[in-house]
């Protein structure tokens, strides 16, 4: 039997990142990735990357259409999303190429197969082919990330009722598409098919989109959906979609009115991937559905770890890669290292974008200010709404403990208000801090300036 200083489960950001790292700190390790997607995980091969590509297009047909605007004649046919499925594999294929020119030079060791554990050292992996071996490993890594939620009523049959997989496979453009669910998935894949011309309705259970960040910002979110053309039905659930006749028939909880659409993504969460690991064998516990790990990673069984969305947590490509790292470093020096979640950016990839850092509510000892959106000589001469601010302070000191902005690649204007965050920078020094113009960042500096004048 091989036996390695380290087996990893899963090559997404966690996985790929904690194994490469160890490596390079001269373990012998064992990465072993699922044959159905290639090394980068959900984020490379069925999420981050492809809806990136795809919104990209979004952006250009979305200019395209208003080019009267901008003073330009431009003229934009229909879309035809097997072709830009082609650039956006183009796209992928590129990144797969970089990752793999990393592992190769690289003294790792590659499985491909599922790999489940046989008992608490030893992982069985399992080809599509029926072929299988066993390794050891002395210490575990599952970093085996996650899968879509689906409805209880409406499980996925990939031709009506979609996750994001299989609307990322979709090459026919609906007429009437109904996404469930307000969180990341459905704001990004509600402007992606709105853009390309489908009429968009996005149900949220909650009474905001986005309802796990501020209110204010996922109200300022659907209102630029509405003056868009998206129809948000939030504080709104769904008890019934019957197909029909190729159709589905959407019935509403408490109202006797149905819509009929032609196809419903639905994006109400994913689950940590636990299926099909054979915890018991290790006797690795599950808490709530996810790997339940220490602050450092560490699962009830003390040389087997977990990193990325297999706990939980915030499902996020650059969290996982974050906590990937400090457990390569954990393990390689013997640390207890954790991940500062309050200093992982949120972003929502949606039109407007959505950024968030730090809290998301004002705690004890805190305030903050909601700047009115004013329109600046960038977002003016762009045509767009000037950006939302909002920002959380410390009410005696003045240190920024959190922001989130709503507007013109503000998924880029976070950055600064994270390392306010990161490094306890006040609103002094981030107001003193001259920004170029015109840029959007200035309506980011206005806020501070306003924040720290109010009364
Ligand atoms: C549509 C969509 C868009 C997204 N967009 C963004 C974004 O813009 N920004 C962002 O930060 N995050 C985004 N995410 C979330 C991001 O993809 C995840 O948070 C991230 O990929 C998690 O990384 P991970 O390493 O934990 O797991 P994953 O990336 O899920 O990787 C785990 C890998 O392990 C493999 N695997 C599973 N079980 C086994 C097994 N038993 N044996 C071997 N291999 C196994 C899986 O096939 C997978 O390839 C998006 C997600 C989706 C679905
Ligand atoms: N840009 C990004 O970083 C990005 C993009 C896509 C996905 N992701 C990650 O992928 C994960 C999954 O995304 P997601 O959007 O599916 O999950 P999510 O948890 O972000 O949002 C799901 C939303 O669905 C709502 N919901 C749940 N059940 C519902 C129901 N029955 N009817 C109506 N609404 C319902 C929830 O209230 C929630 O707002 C998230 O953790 C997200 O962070 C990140």
């Amino acid at each position: 039997m091989k036996s390695f200083d380290v087996v990893v489960l899963g090559g997404g950001p966690g996985g790929l990142t904690a194994g490469m790292m160890l490596t390079a700190m001269e373990k012998s390790v064992a990465l072993v990735q699922a044959e159905h997607d290639d090394f980068g995980g959900v984020c490379l091969n069925r999420g981050c990357m492809p809806t990136k590509a795809l919104l990209k297009a979004a952006t250009a047909y979305r200019y395209a259409r208003q080019g009267e605007k901008y003073g330009l004649d431009l003229s934009a046919g229909p879309v035809d999303l097997k072709r830009l499925r082609a650039v956006a594999d183009a796209d992928l294929d590129k990144l797969k190429g970089m990752i793999q020119g990393s592992i190769d030079p690289s003294p790792v060791t590659i499985f491909r197969g599922l790999g489940s554990f046989q008992s608490e050292h030893e992982i069985l992996i399992t080809k599509n082919d029926g072929s299988s071996e066993i390794i050891r490993g002395e210490q575990i890594i599952i970093a085996t990330g996650s899968e879509s939620v689906e409805l209880p009523f409406a499980p996925f049959d990939g031709e009506y009722i979609l996750s994001s997989d299989h609307m990322l496979k979709n090459t026919e453009l609906p007429e009437r598409l109904l996404i469930v669910g307000g969180g990341a998935i459905g704001c990004e894949f509600a402007t992606m098919y709105h853009s390309f011309g489908s009429q968009v309705t996005l149900v949220e259970a909650f009474e905001t989109l986005l309802p796990r960040e501020d209110a204010e910002a996922g109200k300022a979110l659907a209102d630029a959906f509405e003056n868009q053309g998206i129809s948000v039905k939030t504080g709104t659930m769904i008890e019934a979609l019957q197909v029909e006749n190729g159709q589905v028939v959407v019935k509403y909880k408490g109202s006797e009115t149905t819509e009929i659409v032609d196809k419903v993504l639905v994006g109400v969460g994913r689950k940590p991937m636990v299926a099909g690991l054979n915890l018991d064998a290790a006797g690795v516990e599950v808490e709530k559905g996810a790997i339940k790990v220490s602050p450092a990673m560490q699962t009830s069984v003390p040389h087997i770890f977990a990193v990325g969305d297999v706990t939980g947590g915030l499902m996020l490509a650059h969290a996982a890669e974050k906590a990937g790292a400090i457990l390569a470093m954990n393990m390689a020096k013997g640390a207890n290292a954790s991940l500062d979640e309050d200093g992982v950016p949120r972003v929502v990839f949606s039109y407007p974008e959505v950024a968030a850092i730090g809290v998301s509510e004002v705690k004890a000892g805190m305030k903050s200010f909601t700047m009115s959106p004013v329109p600046n000589g960038r977002s003016v001469v762009d045509k767009v709404a000037p950006a939302f601010v909002k920002l959380f302070a410390e009410e005696e000191s003045s240190v920024i403990t959190g922001a989130i902005i709503v507007g013109e690649v503000a998924t880029e204007m976070i950055h600064e208000l994270a390392l306010a965050v990161d490094n306890r920078l006040t609103l002094e020094q981030v107001g003193n801090t001259v920004h170029a113009h015109p840029t959007h960042s200035t309506n980011v500096v206005k806020a501070v300036h306003h924040f720290q004048y109010q009364a």
